[in-house]
């Protein structure tokens, strides 16, 4: 891409607002009217992101072991001599400088993950680490890793979200509190068009094989503007070009040449690029068995092959001749590591590691690049709490918005399920047979509201665990408030549903005809939805699979619906059931609704064919064990098991965002 003249940029953000407007983007809290605030003149003044401070990234004789055993424990594999000990990488040394693009390539195996992983100290939990890893000759520190981004193989993306809503997303949580609304807007149209992505800017990202959206290269290229807000110094990407063709390869690394281009250390893996490509490496690190094999100019290379006795066939993809000349065949690994250990030891007394040798003993008097502060403590999040809530409520509200089939579903549900229990129980009579038909409908009542409220929500952690874990990971936002904003936008469904259904079904039945009785179902069958949502929030942070929270959910519900009051009396729960009982919200909820019912019921037709009749609504009651005594109780306790739940579904969403940053 090349650079465009401050007045082509300044055309660019003016077509932007007009769009912007149409499009909606600006009524994101916070972005409202900023965009139309943006002046020609403004935008002349930056029309690139220069990077604030230039940082030198160097990594010394790093060894990783790790615990074949037990793979899973951190800090595993101390005794290195077992075979149970892997070792992964071994005496591996070398540069990324200020202003350069660096690729780390190597077959399957080689290493590559593991290294990258040691510079950026992510996903290390499991290794057992020696050697040093500096920014500017020092040690890496919460201030390098603020000033670093690290764009995982893997794009995790809203898809319901534009390009530029994503961007305004992550530029309201990822960047300082004391940037004002109009800068934010404006950097956002200038990484917008920094990363070529001014054409897709007002699509919806979607995801691939599920809904139409954006290229793989432009997520891509997303994926770095995303980072780009926060303006790091060193970026981290492993293998942006993953699953993408040669053209989207080229335009990926060009646009990360770009990037190191304007004073950034870029440091990346790659597999197999294609010359074009491999000729836009300033350098290379080439990893085999764990070992470098070379590191240097990637012009160079092809010379360090040469001397060490194998040439680059002319015509051939430099790239791919190493790749191929240092890969263990299957077969014939003895003769492929025999080459492996020459190449790498040959390296090892080459001027190429000469040079990087002194260049790392260098490095410790801070290449004149400036020392790093070294603040610790204060908070990891860049905006305030409120600042959080009101982003994450914004988008969970466009997510429940521009998908209005999942509400139209869910509505369409509860009112043909209405329809269909008010026609069975349809105006049911005062007698002896009718007090089984409405003790029935009041149970059914509480069990239809309950169960889609439990299947709307078990699988959101699951679904958005991936990203939910990236972004707090990344300081965005708080767990609480995450948690808080997924409640909050799932509420008012949870309100107008059980709402639908119990004002259809309590007149079509001809339930006490009392608003006041009225008003109280509503709210019992409104409670239970809740308790039921907050219950299904619980198995929904439990587990990380989709499938185990479907399973999960309808497990307990079992002996939670048959200890409810309606399918065995309350008197015959076996002893050691009993506390089942006490967290049965279908129980609390059945006995509020009976006695809602029944109290101000005064005569109940009993006819001589009946035999034993019972006369009243407080009749009924006593042969259910139900009393009035008992309704603020029910109440308290529903109320306390939704809180409880909600307590417990918040806990578990902690461990796992702990466990994240292990
Ligand atoms: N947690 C682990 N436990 C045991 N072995 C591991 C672990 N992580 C990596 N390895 C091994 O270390 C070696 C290097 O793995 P790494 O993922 O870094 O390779 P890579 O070069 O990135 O490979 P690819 O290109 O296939 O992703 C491999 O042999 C791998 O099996």
């Amino acid at each position: 891409m090349g650079t465009r003249s401050s007045d082509e940029t300044a055309l660019l953000i003016d077509r932007h607002e007009n769009r912007s407007r149409t499009a909606g983007y600006n009524s994101i809290p916070g972005a409202a009217g900023s965009a139309g605030m943006l002046t020609a003149a403004r935008m002349r003044r930056r029309s690139t992101i220069i990077v604030d401070k230039r940082l030198q990234l160097t990594w010394e004789n790093i060894h990783v072991y790790v615990d074949s055993k037990d793979k899973g424990c951190c800090g595993g594999g101390k005794d290195k001599t077992t075979p149970a000990t892997t070792h992964i990488l071994r005496g591996v040394s070398g540069i990324a400088k200020s202003g350069t693009l660096l690729a780390i390539m190597g077959s399957s195996g080689a290493g590559k993950t593991t290294l990258l992983n040691t510079l950026t100290q992510r996903n290390c939990s499991q290794f057992d680490i020696e050697g040093a890893v500096k920014v500017n000759g020092q040690p890496w520190n919460r201030n390098i890793s603020s000033m670093s981004a690290y764009i995982q193989q893997n794009d995790l993306f809203v898809e319901i979200l534009t390009v530029r809503e994503h961007l305004i997303f992550q530029a309201s949580l990822r960047m300082d509190k004391h940037i004002t609304r109009d800068n934010r807007m404006e950097l956002v149209e200038e990484v917008i068009n920094e990363m070529g992505l001014s054409k897709c800017a007002d699509t919806r990202i979607g995801t691939p094989g599920r809904t139409t959206g954006i290229s793989g290269g432009e997520r891509k290229r997303l994926a770095f503007a995303s980072e780009l807000l926060t303006n790091p110094s060193l970026m981290f990407c492993d293998e942006p070009t993953s699953g993408l063709d040669s053209s989207m390869t080229h335009n990926v690394v060009a646009s990360l040449k770009q990037l190191a281009a304007k004073g950034r250390t870029v440091v990346c893996t790659i597999h197999q690029p294609p010359s074009e490509v491999f000729a836009m490496f300033d350098q290379i690190l080439l990893l085999a068995e764990g070992r470098v094999a070379y590191m240097g100019p990637s012009q160079n290379a092809v010379a360090f092959f040469h001397s060490a006795g194998y040439d680059c066939p002319k015509n051939f993809n430099p790239a791919d001749f190493y790749i191929y000349t240092l890969a263990i065949q299957p077969g014939y690994e003895e003769e492929c590591k025999a080459k492996v250990k020459d190449i790498c030891d040959r390296y090892q007394q080459s001027d190429h590691c000469t040079a990087i040798n002194n260049q790392l003993h260098h490095a410790d008097g801070h290449m004149g690049l400036g020392l790093l502060e070294n603040r610790s403590g204060g908070s990891p999040y860049k905006a305030s709490w409120w600042q959080q809530f009101v982003a994450l409520m914004w988008r969970c509200s466009v997510n429940a918005i521009r998908q209005p089939k999942i509400f139209t579903a869910r509505l369409v549900q509860a009112l043909v399920i209405s329809l269909l229990v008010g026609l069975v129980y349809l105006q049911t009579a005062y007698d002896q047979k009718g007090i089984q038909d409405f003790n029935g409908v009041l149970f059914v009542m509480i069990i239809q509201n309950a169960m889609p409220a439990i299947n709307a929500v078990v699988q959101t952690f699951p679904l958005e665990l991936d990203i939910f874990k990236r972004e707090h990971r990344n300081g965005m936002y708080r767990t609480d408030v995450y948690f808080i904003c997924k409640v909050l936008a799932e509420m008012p469904i949870s309100i107008i549903l059980p709402l639908i259904y119990t004002s259809v079904v309590y007149w079509m039945v001809g339930l006490y005809p009392g608003w006041k009785q009225y008003l109280i179902a509503v709210g019992v069958t409104v409670l239970a939805a809740n308790v039921s949502t907050a219950f299904g929030y619980v198995i929904s942070a439990s587990t990380s699979s989709l499938q185990t929270a479907v399973t999960l959910a309808n497990l307990p519900l079992v002996p939670l619906i048959l200890f409810g009051g309606f399918f065995i009396n309350t008197k015959s729960v076996p002893v050691y059931f009993i506390w089942l009982e006490y967290i049965s919200w279908f129980k609390y909820g059945n006995e509020v609704m009976a006695v809602n019912q029944w109290r101000d019921v005064t005569n109940i037709t009993c006819s001589p064919s009946d035999g034993a009749c019972a006369g009243t609504g407080m009749d009924v009651l006593r042969s259910l064990n139900y009393s009035e005594d008992n309704v603020i109780f029910d109440i308290g306790a529903m109320l306390g098991l939704m809180m409880g739940f909600l307590l417990l579904a918040f806990v578990l969403l902690l461990i796992r965002s702990y466990k994240s940053k292990s």
